[in-house]
C-alpha cells in the first residue's frame, strides 16, 4: 500500500467546449505526489489551474492522466473517502430556499455522524434551527463546510471554500483540520488567495504558475534554509525572499511574502508568453514590447527579488 495520498505525475488537461475542438491545454506537466497526513497549500495566481486540478482530483472532469487519489486512478473512479468542498455549491437553488438547516444536514446524513456533526456545528458556530434563505453567504458557507466534513474523510480537496468566513471561525476550522490529519492521517489539499494566519498550518506548499507545477512540487514547509548565511536558499525559494520571509518587522506572514514573490514571477511568465504569442493587447504586455516597465517588474525591484 502507498503512503501516497496523491500521485500526479506529468499530468495535462484541456477544457473541450461543446461542438468545438479542444481548447488550450489549462494544465501541463502537472506533478504532485502527497504523502498521507499531510496539509498541502495550492499557491497560483487567478486562472493558473487550482480549481481544475482539484476538480480532476474529485472525479469532476476526467482525463487519462493515470493521475491517484489513495491509490485509485480517479479517471475510473473516485475511491471511497474523498471530500470536495468548492464555491459553487452556494450558487445551488436548493441551499438558498426555505430549508431549515437541520433537515439539510439530516439529508446528507448528519444523522449518521452525530458526534462529528455537533463538534462541528460548535466549531463553524452553526444554528440548527437557521433557515437556509434567510442566513448570509459566510453562514451559508459555515452550513456547507459542516455538512461537507461530518462524515470522516481521508482525503479533502478544499477550493477557496474558507474566504467568506470571520477569522475567528476560519481560525478554529484550520485548528480542527490540522488535528484530522495528526489524530486520523488524513490528508488536505488547500487552494487560497488568503495566506494571512496561514504559516502554522502546510506541512507542504504547491506552486502552479500557468498551468505548471513548478518544482519542487510539493516544497516543504515551513522551509529549512540549508545555513544561517542569509544567502543560502532551498530550490524553490526566490533569491531573496528568505530575508523578507526572515524579517521580524515584515507587515504579513512569512507565506505571504513567498507567495507574493511567487505571484509576481507568474505575472512576468504570463507576459513573456502574451509576447511571444503576439498578444500585445494587455497593459503589461503592450509595456514589456516597448521596453517599459512593467507594474509587476516594478514591484519586484521595490521588493528586492532576484529573480
Ligand atoms: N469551463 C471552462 N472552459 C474553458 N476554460 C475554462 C473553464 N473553466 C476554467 N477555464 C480556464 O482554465 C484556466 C484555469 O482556471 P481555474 O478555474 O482552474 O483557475 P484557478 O487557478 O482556480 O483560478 P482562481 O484563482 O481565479 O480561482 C483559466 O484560464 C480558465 O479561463
Amino acid at each position: 500500500m502507498s503512503d501516497l495520498a496523491l500521485e500526479v505525475n506529468a499530468l495535462h488537461f484541456a477544457y473541450t467546449p461543446v461542438n468545438a475542438p479542444k481548447g488550450p491545454p489549462v494544465l501541463e506537466d502537472v506533478t504532485l505526489n502527497l504523502p498521507k497526513g499531510s496539509r498541502c497549500i495550492l499557491v497560483g495566481a487567478n486562472g493558473a489551474g487550482k480549481s481544475t486540478l482539484l476538480q480532476i482530483l474529485a472525479g469532476k472532469k476526467l482525463t487519462r492522466s493515470g493521475a491517484k487519489v489513495l491509490g485509485q486512478d480517479v479517471f475510473f473512479s473516485t475511491p471511497q473517502g474523498v471530500t470536495y468542498l468548492g464555491t459553487e455549491w452556494a450558487a445551488n437553488p436548493v441551499v438558498r430556499s426555505d430549508l431549515v438547516v437541520s433537515h439539510f444536514l439530516d439529508s446528507v446524513g448528519g444523522y449518521r455522524h452525530q458526534e462529528r456533526r455537533d463538534r462541528l456545528l460548535d466549531i463553524l458556530d452553526v444554528d440548527l434551527n437557521w433557515h437556509m434563505h434567510e442566513v448570509s453567504d459566510g453562514e451559508r458557507r459555515r452550513v456547507q463546510i459542516v455538512s461537507g466534513l461530518m462524515a470522516p474523510w481521508e482525503v479533502l480537496l478544499l477550493d477557496e471554500v474558507t474566504v467568506d468566513l470571520d477569522v475567528l471561525v476560519r481560525s478554529r476550522l484550520l485548528a480542527f483540520l490540522t488535528e484530522e490529519t495528526q489524530t486520523r492521517n488524513a490528508t488536505i489539499l488547500y487552494a487560497t488567495h488568503i495566506f494571512d494566519g496561514l504559516d502554522s498550518f502546510p506541512t507542504h506548499l504547491c506552486h502552479i504558475q500557468l498551468g505548471t507545477t513548478l518544482p519542487p512540487s510539493p516544497l516543504s514547509w515551513p522551509v529549512v534554509f540549508p545555513s544561517s548565511d542569509p544567502s543560502a536558499t532551498v530550490e524553490g525559494v526566490p533569491a531573496g525572499v528568505r530575508e523578507k520571509m526572515e524579517d521580524p518587522e515584515r507587515p504579513g506572514s512569512k507565506l505571504l511574502e513567498l507567495a507574493l514573490a511567487w505571484l509576481a514571477q507568474d505575472k512576468e511568465r504570463r507576459i513573456e508568453k502574451e509576447i511571444a504569442v503576439g498578444g500585445t493587447k494587455k497593459r503589461g504586455a503592450a509595456k514589456k514590447a516597448e521596453g517599459e516597465t512593467t507594474d509587476s517588474e516594478a514591484f519586484y525591484k521595490k521588493y528586492d527579488y532576484n529573480n
